[in-house]
């Protein structure tokens, strides 16, 4: 798997969410300007109730800034509680408005920049080499996909809602308890660098905990989804508690590790807690002494007390702040690990379009191995004609798979060259190639859907019609319309309903609409009876005419109507002929054939030659 030179481990950091957010700077703008205003509201907040005890209650003269404004409290006593009464409740409105405004504009964003990540996380996962998704989980790849994004979504919006006009909050009551009185100011605000520095250490111990439970997690879902792919096998094998025994196990470990990661952060939150507890008792009683000897105003004690409760508020989520963003910075670092894999499989800078094709197949001295140092296919070298039929035979793990995998480059060789009408594969566009070959797989692949769309998935923009002309074409019209609904028949995931050979027939007429020159075939009749192996034969032999075929073969029946037979073993090459020459040479294939290579269903498919 290449990573790109030059990059940083993790080029999807919690900074590099700015790329995503910007698309919807206007509602981000708005959501900043609500917020701004709330932070000012806020401020404002406690002082008419300064002004209801120093000017209505003790009946001291009001700022000249104000006097212009307001009733005279010595006498309109009644009328200037009855305003201040008013602008505390308007304030209040305000307060919840603006908190609601922003925080709304806010998640919608969030929303918007977490659908944003996800489709493009997709698409990335989707051109990633199946090198890649052979060796990645899938059930982890879902864990990023939904709860790693999802983590990035609370982030935006609690940072929005909650640091953001907290941090101008906290500034602006700071600032004015300064210029109110700078000593009993700094005794309040004294608690507030102590506690960033234990929020800034105990987040680090935090994201290393949660990096810890999101991988547990990722292991357990892949697990989880593995069993549920196989519960064929494990009812089969009756392996049910022997399973469950195996989930609990990583469930515990995976509970654990969010156990752990949880406390760390519940933890946080008494000492922060106290710490701003202790904050406030030292205010009180400094506060009461100041009014006490004459330098501050009742009036404005209740004003330092309101900041403070105000500040305490925001200080106290700081401890939920930092855990979610611990959580953040640990899924931003998981999805930047996706983001960093790069597909290596991809188009030359001048990639060829192949606008024709003939199916002229080369391999010219080629080797290749998933390892370094660990050749599956030595110095591979042969051709096929257009409309030419080669069945692939060996014994298991030859490397059959392997070399006809290089033929829509899943892997590119490591040494040598696969060319398609005197085209190295390598030049040409990967969907130009892609394009021109039809594949089918031991197990069909099917999605749920009905049984035209998955007919018509063959090639984009096909249709009911063509899916039917293409299920006419390989002869299996009658099959399909003894389906319950026809064409319209819907099937479960991975083809549920249908029986083996429907499936396999179906994968053939898909394979048919793609009207391909090359036609791949592994082993496609395995695993049928008889019945459905004829029928699936007969649709192959109509797919097949005048197409390049490379059929991976242990039966007669797909054998024996090969022009050509390429005998692999050990990822070589060691006999090269039609059927009955290599039977006449001796040598390897003789020797296959006598050990009963083809007699699965020997008997069944000399009937359906
Ligand atoms: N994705 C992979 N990563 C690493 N090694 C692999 C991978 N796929 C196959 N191999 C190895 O490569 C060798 C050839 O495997 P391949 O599947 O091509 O054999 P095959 O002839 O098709 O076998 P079979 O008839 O059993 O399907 C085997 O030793 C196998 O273990």
């Amino acid at each position: 798997m290449a990573r790109s030179a030059n990059q940083s481990p993790s080029p999807f950091s919690l900074w590099g969410l700015r790329r995503f957010l910007r698309p919807h700077s206007v509602a981000l703008s708005g959501a900043a300007l609500a917020m701004t205003m709330r932070a000012m509201v806020l401020l404002v907040l406690p002082w008419p109730l300064k002004f209801v005890v120093d000017s209505v209650i003790s009946q001291k003269p009001l700022p000249i800034w104000l006097a212009g404004f307001l009733p005279d409290p010595i006498v309109h006593r009644v009328a200037l509680l009855d305003v201040l009464g008013i602008t505390m409740l308007l304030f209040a409105v305000a307060d919840s408005a603006l908190a609601y405004i922003g925080g709304r504009w806010l998640l919608r964003v969030g929303q918007r920049a977490v659908f944003d990540i996800r489709r493009l996380l997709f698409a990335h996962l989707q051109r990633l080499s199946l090198a890649f998704h052979r060796r990645q989980k899938s059930g982890d790849l879902m864990a990023r996909l939904g709860g790693d994004i999802q983590t990035l979504q609370d982030f935006v919006v609690s940072m929005g809602t909650g640091l953001f006009a907290h941090l101008l909050t906290i500034v602006g009551m700071a600032g004015i308890m300064l210029a109110i009185d700078w000593r009993y100011a700094l005794v309040v605000i004294a608690a507030v660098p102590l506690l960033l520095v234990i929020t800034q250490r105990h987040t680090r111990r935090l994201k290393q905990a949660f990096r810890l439970a999101r991988r547990k997690e990722g292991e357990l879902w892949s697990m989880a989804q593995e069993i549920i792919v196989g519960i064929p096998v494990v009812q089969a094998y009756g392996r049910e508690s022997f399973e469950e025994g195996r989930f609990r196990e990583h469930a515990e470990e995976s509970l654990d590790a969010a156990l752990e990661a949880n406390e760390l952060q519940m933890r946080f939150t008494p000492l922060i807690g106290g710490l701003v507890a202790a904050a406030v008792g030292v205010a009180v009683w400094y506060g009461a002494s100041q009014v006490l000897a004459g330098h501050i105003t009742t009036g404005e004690l209740l004003v330092f007390l309101a900041y403070l409760r105000g500040m305490a508020a925001p200080l106290r989520q700081f401890a939920k702040l930092a855990g979610t963003f611990s959580k953040a910075t640990v899924a931003a670092e998981r999805l930047g690990d996706i983001f960093a894999e790069e597909p290596d499989i991809r188009d030359a800078p001048d990639a060829i379009h192949l606008s024709s094709c003939a199916g002229a197949l080369e391999f010219r001295s080629v080797s290749f191995g998933y390892r370094p140092n660990e050749s599956v296919l030595k110095d591979i070298s042969f051709r096929v004609d257009p409309g030419q039929t080669v069945a692939l035979v060996g014994t298991t793990g030859a490397g059959k798979s392997t070399l006809v995998s290089l033929v829509p480059r899943f892997h590119d060789p490591v040494e040598g060259r696969v060319l398609l009408d005197g085209h190295d594969l390598r030049d040409l566009q990967l969907t130009s190639l892609r394009n021109r070959i039809a594949l089918v797989l031991q197990e069909a692949l099917l999605f749920h859907g009905t049984v035209w769309e998955n007919i018509a998935y063959g090639r984009a923009g096909a249709g009911r019609e063509e899916a039917i002309t293409a299920a006419r074409a390989v002869g299996i019209h009658d099959l399909v319309e003894g389906l319950r609904d026809g064409y319209d028949t819907r099937i479960g995931e991975r083809g549920g309903g249908l029986s083996g050979g429907q499936r396999q027939c179906l994968s053939i007429a898909r394979a048919m609409l793609r009207d391909a020159s090359i036609v791949i075939l592994d082993e496609p009749t395995s695993g049928l009876d008889a019945f459905s192996e004829r029928r699936v034969l007969e649709a192959l032999n109509r797919l097949t005419i005048g197409r390049t075929t490379l059929v991976i073969a242990h039966r007669l029946a797909t054998i024996a109507k090969a022009d050509r037979i390429l005998v692999v073993d050990h990822g070589r090459i060691v006999q090269d002929g039609p059927h009955a020459q290599l039977l006449a040479q001796g040598g390897h294939y003789a020797e296959l054939w006598q050990q009963g290579y083809h007699t699965p269903s020997m008997s069944t498919t000399q009937e359906a030659v």
